[in-house]
């Protein structure tokens, strides 16, 4: 067990997925697929035909829809009437197509009513949450315990037979199942990665909904449209039948049924054709619904592995820290990140100079990706951060509003995620992507776009660039896309990058690029750059410094080559130990006893004492100082090494952002 620990503290790719895995996924726009089924081409087929013959009624009927030929009363088919005459001897088939332009602008105005409302109040209910989200999802229970054919019969009776508005009405009550429907897809969505990275790289709201959010949707509406559409058009010619919406002789597919079965006992034939139009066409859009549903059920298998879900935390906290000397790129003191009372990571510093990297390092649970997450003011529904100060770039990003913190993002502060395939949209090619990003950034007219797209893949030495371009995501290898997600990064020139293990689920030749592709911005463009490893080798290749994290806290902090010649806290020197490359042939890999204690479940003093084989009992009984050793910063009463001095506590004061 403690083996296992300690090898799960710093194996690289311990329980990661490689995104190289990620199972290929058959491609093609929705509707090619749709048509390549012979059932969708056939039911797709038969709805245009019919609207383009109601449409064009006027130049393709026989017949006008009004006149009567009384000789060929009640006329089976033949070459004069194709599908035969009524009681007066209007031509039958010109009655269907004039009757659908009424019947089909019915179906349609419900359909558009439907799709509308639904997809709006749904998409915004989804991505906003909390209380719009919860108003919308009342709304809707009260919209669907509306009964609906009352409540169309008593808008015709209100609006004299209005069909328009029995339609529209008819649209509206139906698109509450449509609302829950796309605002459960949505949610679905926003729990994707590439939905964060999108958000991560500072895209507004209404960018990242319209570009990354409604695709994903869109099936299930069409498939929900096609339904609507069946039903449209039983309820349209229902009330038609009934004499409740259009008045004859005006036709309309519901009239001629009712005038089919009032002929019943002279022609049964006049109810085929009238009949068969109403049946085959609600079968189309039924049809057409399901095989939609089929292909985008193929297309929706494989989704991208999600991610930590990380949200706009609500709470900051101002303070008077201690000053900071020289040029710095990013600044953060006296983090605390709460879940409730309950401190998940509590008083972590992170200073970073334009240039510099640090790595952050510690076992599973100890704060690393919060703390990232922080960076970004960015966290998990439910906690709320505070800082005594966080200037990112110049800027004091505890300061700034949502809209700035978005614009912050991206520009000034960039994140390239753990897993590239999954960070990347899978139903964009990579250009699509950049462009996106690159647009967004610069602007400028779509040469300058392409050339600034080109100039960040050879920023980040992707061979062949061209055919990188046109791939989508699946396509790449795990190094190629690690290189285009930190191509996208790079789009806003930004001064700090922040990445959270970017090279464990590479292999081992990869990784070794990705961390010389890292070496070469922070020197060509003085990025300031912060890494959240498990990996010893990862901080002695690419950091200057290193921050180690325990149960939330920081408990060494310092120099990389000071802190590997002599690590001063003993779990510094315990995980270093625990490092695999340290483990050799008949030499067993060291672990540490014990385990991270929970965030709710710290012990008084210091959270690593009951793991230490130094602690003595002084260990256990009050907070520890953060201490300077030389030119590190030690949180322990008994390092290893020449004693400590104690550094003046910092002062803080509480402020609420959301208040403000
Ligand atoms: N949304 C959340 N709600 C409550 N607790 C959380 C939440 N997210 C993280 N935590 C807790 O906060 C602590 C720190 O988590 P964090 O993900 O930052 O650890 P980590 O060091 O990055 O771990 P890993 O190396 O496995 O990614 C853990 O105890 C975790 O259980």
């Amino acid at each position: 067990m403690t083996e296992q620990l300690a090898t799960t503290a710093v194996a690289p790719g311990a329980g990661l997925a490689p995104a190289q895995t990620a199972p290929r996924r058959r491609r093609g726009r929705l509707w090619l697929r749709v048509l390549r089924r012979p059932a969708g081409a056939l039911a797709a087929g038969w709805i245009l035909l019919v609207a383009a013959g109601a449409v064009l009624a006027d130049q393709v009927a026989p017949y006008g829809p009004l006149a009567q030929d009384l000789p060929a009363s009640y006329a089976l088919p033949s070459g004069e009437h194709l599908l035969g005459a009524d009681q007066l001897g209007r031509d039958i088939l010109s009655r269907i197509l004039h009757g659908g332009q009424v019947t089909l602008a019915a179906v349609a105005q419900a359909v558009v009513v439907f799709v509308l409302v639904g997809l709006l109040v749904g998409l915004v209910a989804g991505y906003r949450g909390g209380l719009v989200d919860r108003i919308v999802m009342r709304a809707c229970d009260i919209a669907l315990a509306i009964p609906l054919v009352v409540t169309l019969l008593v808008v015709l009776a209100i609006f004299s037979r209005n069909e328009t508005a029995a339609m529209v009405t008819f649209g509206l009550l139906a698109s509450a199942g449509l609302v829950r429907i796309v605002r459960a897809a949505t949610l679905a969505v926003r729990r994707d990665e590439y939905v964060l990275a999108a958000e991560v790289a500072g895209l507004r709201p209404a960018q990242v909904v319209l570009r990354h959010v409604l695709p994903r949707v869109l099936p299930p509406v069409i498939v929900q449209a096609s339904l609507l559409a069946c039903s449209a058009l039983l309820v349209e010619s229902g009330l038609n039948y009934l004499a409740l919406g259009v008045q004859p002789p005006t036709p309309s597919w519901g009239g001629l049924v009712a005038d089919a079965s009032a002929a019943i006992a002279n022609q049964p034939w006049m109810l085929v054709p009238s009949g068969g139009i109403i049946v085959a066409t609600a079968l189309a859009f039924g049809v057409l619904g399901d095989v939609v549903r089929d292909v985008s059920a193929d297309r929706s298998a494989t989704g991208p592995a999600s991610w930590r879900r990380l949200r706009t935390p609500v709470v900051r906290r101002e303070a008077t820290p201690e000053t900071t000397a020289g040029e710095v790129a990013l600044e953060l003191r006296g983090l605390r990140v709460l879940h409730g009372d309950t401190a998940l990571v509590d008083g972590v510093d992170l200073v970073v100079a334009p240039g510099e990297v640090v790595g952050v390092v510690g076992e599973s649970g100890c704060g690393k990706t919060l703390t990232l997450s922080a960076l970004l003011r960015l966290l998990p529904p439910g906690l709320r951060m505070s800082a005594a100060r966080l200037r990112v770039g110049g800027r004091d990003a505890l300061a700034l509003t949502d809209r700035g913190m978005r614009a912050l993002r991206g520009s000034a502060v960039a994140f390239v995620p753990q897993e590239p395939v999954a960070g990347l949209d899978p139903a964009f090619t990579v250009r699509a992507q950049l462009r996106e990003l690159v647009r967004h950034h610069d602007g400028g007219s779509r040469q300058e776009v392409d050339r600034r797209v080109r100039e960040l893949l050879d920023h980040v030495r992707l061979p062949d660039p061209e055919r990188v371009l046109a791939s989508h995501p699946h396509e790449l290898s795990g190094g190629m896309a690690q290189r285009v997600a930190i191509a996208r990064a790079l789009a806003g020139r930004p001064q700090v990058l922040l990445a959270d293990e970017p090279t464990t689920a590479l292999d081992v030749t990869v990784q070794a690029e990705i961390l010389q592709l890292l070496r070469d911005l922070r020197d060509s463009d003085g990025l300031a750059i912060v890494i959240v490893t498990h990996d010893w080798g990862v901080v002695a290749e690419l950091c200057d410094r290193a921050v180690v994290m325990y149960a939330g806290g920081v408990v060494e902090q310092g120099d990389v080559v000071a802190l590997f010649e002599q690590p001063r806290h003993p779990y510094t020197r315990a995980l270093m130990e625990a490092n695999p490359a340290e483990a050799g042939f008949r030499r067993r890999l060291r672990s540490i006893p014990g385990q991270v204690p929970p965030a709710d479940a710290r012990p008084a003093g210091c959270a690593f004492a009951e793991r230490c084989e130094r602690r003595r009992p002084d260990c256990s009984s009050g907070a520890i100082p953060l201490v300077e050793l030389d030119e590190r910063r030690v949180r322990c009463l008994h390092p290893v090494g020449p004693a400590a001095v104690p550094l003046p506590p910092l002062q803080e004061e509480v402020v609420d952002v959301a208040a403000r």
